[in-house]
């Protein structure tokens, strides 16, 4: 089966006005790419990314949702109201959410319903923490976290899957091939849908992306840090291009 490969961006709570430039600068280097991108920006710049987006290769997304479609919830943002703003993506269950905000798997299917419910493709993130990986929990936790974050009728279509290691993220340490290879290689016998795309996050850079990307199952990044400027994002982009 050929899965369609995914470079994706997490601005996280990065971004001012001034920095639409660099997704305007990454869309203009990379005019027809034989692979999805997306940028998920702060919520700030949803709707001006879009608009500038529009008529490029560059999708745009949230970076969590609630899970009811509108209500008394200050400060919170809807799935619809996602879409409304341009967005075609919704990054849930990131681990910064799950500690930040006491997020279970439970909330985050809850936040995936949702999302398919307003049109949007989820991008369900699940991954171990680096006490559950010297203890050999890796499989069963993540096995867990699949199994509770995502709800009946996921498909390629409606979804992607993010492998983070909590570990990983921001602190430029990354697993080995192998553990890469053997946590992608589980949740692709394991995901319900095996076109399902696989992304693997967590301190992926331009150095180290070629070597990622040829690892088997890997279909793309979710990219937090080097994201946020196009010139390293769009050498990530070029590498999974060439992977
Ligand atoms: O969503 C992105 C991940 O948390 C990875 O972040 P990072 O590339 O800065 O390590």
């Amino acid at each position: 089966m050929s899965i369609r490969k995914l470079a994706a961006g997490n601005w996280k709570m990065n971004g001012l006005t001034a920095q639409l430039t660099e997704a305007m600068a990454l869309a203009a280097a990379h005019p027809q790419p034989d692979l999805d991108i997306l940028i998920c920006p702060p919520a700030t710049l949803l709707a001006p990314m879009a608009t500038a987006m529009t008529g490029t290769s560059v999708a745009v997304g949230g970076q969590d949702c609630h899970a009811a479609e509108k209500g008394a919830h200050t400060g919170d943002i809807s799935a619809a109201m996602l879409s409304d703003a341009g967005a075609s993506h919704v990054i849930l269950g990131h681990s910064e959410r799950r500690a930040d905000h006491g997020e279970s798997s439970a909330d985050v299917a809850a936040k995936t319903q949702a999302a398919w419910a307003a049109g949007l493709i989820a991008v369900v993130c699940l991954g171990e923490t680096e006490t559950q990986r010297d203890a050999g929990e890796t499989l069963s936790v993540i096995g867990a976290q699949l199994a509770e974050s995502l709800p009946e009728g996921a498909t390629a279509e409606n979804t992607v899957i993010a492998y983070e290691p909590v570990w990983a993220i921001g602190t430029g340490r990354t697993p080995t091939e192998e553990q890469i290879a053997e946590v992608h290689a589980f949740l692709r016998k394991n995901a319900p849908d095996a076109g399902i795309r696989l992304l693997y996050g967590g301190s992926v850079n331009p150095k180290n992306a070629a070597t990622i990307f040829a690892i088997a199952d890997v279909d793309g990044a979710l990219v937090g840090g080097a994201s946020l400027k196009a010139e390293d994002f769009g050498a990530i982009v070029t590498a999974l291009q060439n992977a």
